[in-house]
């Protein structure tokens, strides 16, 4: 279950912005749909702990991340999340390996034995043997996605997060993606949230939308519900 109550405002000299959300769900994937600057990263980020919350909650599974009203704020690496950033955000000067570990690592500075053999199991699982000692900018859009991804996942997450993860890649290789990464929802059975303003991503993974506009929700749809495709591509 994945609970979720957010107040929050970020401004630069020119223009300000309100995010106030809120929803409840035990929907495996549940898709946050919506136009550019809707506040869907923002969400994420402030789910993730990287963004301060003026008021609100995240509960997972019963477990309290935030509660502004409690004084209860876990920091980024104490939350159990798995974030795939729009672009990926991989570091340019780490090897593949070491992006993949990267979060394993960073306060020891060896891996210990469980966390490289869950490391190397990540790389075979994703494909990326011959890969493992390059660096992210020698490989294609799709084996960066999948780094990406194998990063996300290598803390064991309590939920993943999951921003535009097929935005910079053309449409074939999304199609194949998407269907790699729906039977990988399927093997984890991690609760995941997915941004996207993609319809077909939408559809194929996602059990539960909820459309955002302007900082809300402005409606929640079901996946089985068979206007599910009409309204989304009637969404601002
Ligand atoms: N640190 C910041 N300072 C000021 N404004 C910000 C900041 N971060 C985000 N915003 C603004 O907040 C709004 C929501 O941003 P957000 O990144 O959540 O949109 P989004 O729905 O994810 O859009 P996209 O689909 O384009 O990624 C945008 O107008 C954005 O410019």
């Amino acid at each position: 279950m994945i609970d979720i109550r957010l107040q929050l405002s970020v401004q630069d000299a020119r223009r300000r912005f309100d995010l106030n959300i809120a929803f409840a769900t035990d929907a495996p994937v549940v898709a946050l749909y919506g136009p550019s600057g809707a506040g869907k990263s923002l969400t994420l980020q402030a789910i993730a702990g990287l963004q301060p919350v003026s008021a609100g909650h995240v509960r997972l599974n019963g477990h309290t991340l935030l509660d502004t009203a409690a004084g209860t704020c876990l920091p980024p690496e104490a939350r159990g999340v798995g974030y795939l950033f729009q672009h990926y955000a991989l570091f340019p000067h780490l090897s593949v390996r070491d992006n993949i570990a990267f979060g394993l690592t960073s306060w020891r500075r060896r891996l210990r034995a469980g966390d490289a053999a869950r490391v190397d199991a990540l790389i075979a699982s994703f494909g990326l043997e011959a890969l493992a000692h390059s660096r992210p900018s020698t490989l294609s859009g799709g084996q960066q996605q999948r780094v990406a991804l194998a990063r996300a996942l290598a803390c064991q997450p309590q939920v993943l997060l999951l921003d535009e993860p097929f935005a910079a890649l053309h449409t074939t290789l999304r199609r194949q993606l998407r269907a790699e990464l729906r039977e990988l929802r399927q093997r984890l059975a991690i609760p995941t949230l997915l941004v996207s303003h993609d319809p077909e991503d939408v559809v194929a993974l996602a059990d539960e939308v909820l459309l955002m506009d302007g900082g809300g929700v402005q409606a929640r749809l079901r996946a089985d519900d068979p206007g599910l495709r009409a309204s989304l591509e009637a969404a601002p």
